[in-house]
């Protein structure tokens, strides 16, 4: 069987006649089991590709292929969409006076109750909502509504999971229990899962593969680690890590010189200490975050920013010793 549960052949869709509208030329292919994240700006392109690849939209051009075979799109078929695949989107589509359970069961069939129940029984274990099964889903909080919508997209044999924006509906301690649920799940039943999120922290952490969009175009396809390492443009230092962007004169101005247009680099890459090339820069400002400060350092009239994991140890008006351990140019 092909290894790519997903090939995405030249697809391109554009709901005016401005090259900004919806998305140009996109090819990729998505290994079966892996989770893949669409990061990019708002108006990027990322729910106009998710929804070209559910079949809900038309492409101009190119095509998406399933298990090697072309999706079909909306003017193919009566009901838009694949079998194998559930997409959820943001208002989850449950019922909302019905109990828990019925939600999930009422997508399978009948013919077999015993296997029904079980079925239903096993996906709401998945996604840690035996608890919930007779409460009706009026009565859940958001995160509980979201874990409900997702039991029910996979309950029946699916193959791949389109998530809109999962996280939109809960808390950041919430978060990272349904980001680490979903990982797990993932592993545990081999589902596919395309995810379109707006904070790229969700990608970074949960994603195999990440699918950088900007104006309708795919800048960069690889792995978390890759992509935040070695960003192909400024716009995914900028989207994945804050990075800081200097002009080539400020660069210079802190010692840097290089022929390219820009220096870039992430605020954990300056490093406060003594070293022969570290440089004097005033502390500007101190940004308590917790576990770690943010600083804006200053020298030469060039701001820069930096992230410290010793809290607490700088404070205003310091001067410090900092070196720009690693930069990028673009
Ligand atoms: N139905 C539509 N008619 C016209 N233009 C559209 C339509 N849907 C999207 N667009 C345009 O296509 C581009 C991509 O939109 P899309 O919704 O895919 O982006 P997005 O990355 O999902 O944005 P967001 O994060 O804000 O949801 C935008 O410029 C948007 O204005």
């Amino acid at each position: 069987m092909n290894e790519h549960i997903i090939t995405v052949n030249n697809l391109s869709k554009q709901y005016q006649q401005t090259q900004v509208s919806g998305i140009q030329q996109i090819n990729f292919s998505i290994n079966r089991g892996d989770i893949v994240a669409i990061i990019g700006e708002s108006g990027s392109g990322k729910s106009t590709l998710l929804k070209c690849i559910y079949g809900l939209l038309k492409p101009d051009d190119g095509e998406i292929q399933f298990n090697g075979i072309k999706v079909k799109g909306p003017d193919e078929q009566l009901i838009p969409g694949h079998p194998e695949m559930k997409m959820v989107t943001q208002d989850f589509s449950l019922n909302i006076y019905a109990k828990v359970y019925d939600n999930i069961a009422s997508m399978l069939s009948n013919t077999d109750i015993a296997a029904k129940q079980a079925k239903t029984m096993e996906m709401m274990e998945h996604l840690h909502i035996t608890k919930l099964k007779d409460k009706k889903v009026i009565e859940l909080s958001g995160g509980e509504q979201q874990r409900v919508a997702i039991a029910k997209a996979l309950v029946s044999d699916t193959k791949i999971l389109l998530l809109d924006e999962p996280f939109s509906q809960v808390d950041s301690l919430l978060k990272n229990e349904l980001r680490a649920d979903i990982k797990r799940l993932a592993r545990e039943t081999g589902v596919t899962i395309i995810m379109v999120s707006h904070d790229p922290t969700d990608g970074l952490f949960l994603a195999d593969q990440l699918l950088i969009l900007k104006d309708g175009k795919l800048l960069q396809n690889d792995t978390p680690f890759n992509t935040y390492q070695n960003p192909s443009a400024i716009y995914t230092a900028r989207i994945l890590g804050n990075a800081v962007v200097l002009t080539n004169a400020e660069a210079e101005q802190l010692g840097i010189k290089t022929t390219a247009k820009n220096v870039v680099f992430y605020p954990e890459w300056v490093e406060l200490k003594n070293t022969w090339n570290s440089r004097r820069f005033e502390v500007k400002e101190v940004y308590y975050k917790g576990f770690f400060d943010e600083l804006l350092l200053e020298r030469n009239g060039v701001t820069i920013r930096s992230l410290q994991l010793n809290s607490g140890e700088h404070k205003k008006n310091d001067h410090v010793q900092a070196n720009i351990g690693r930069f990028l140019v673009f």
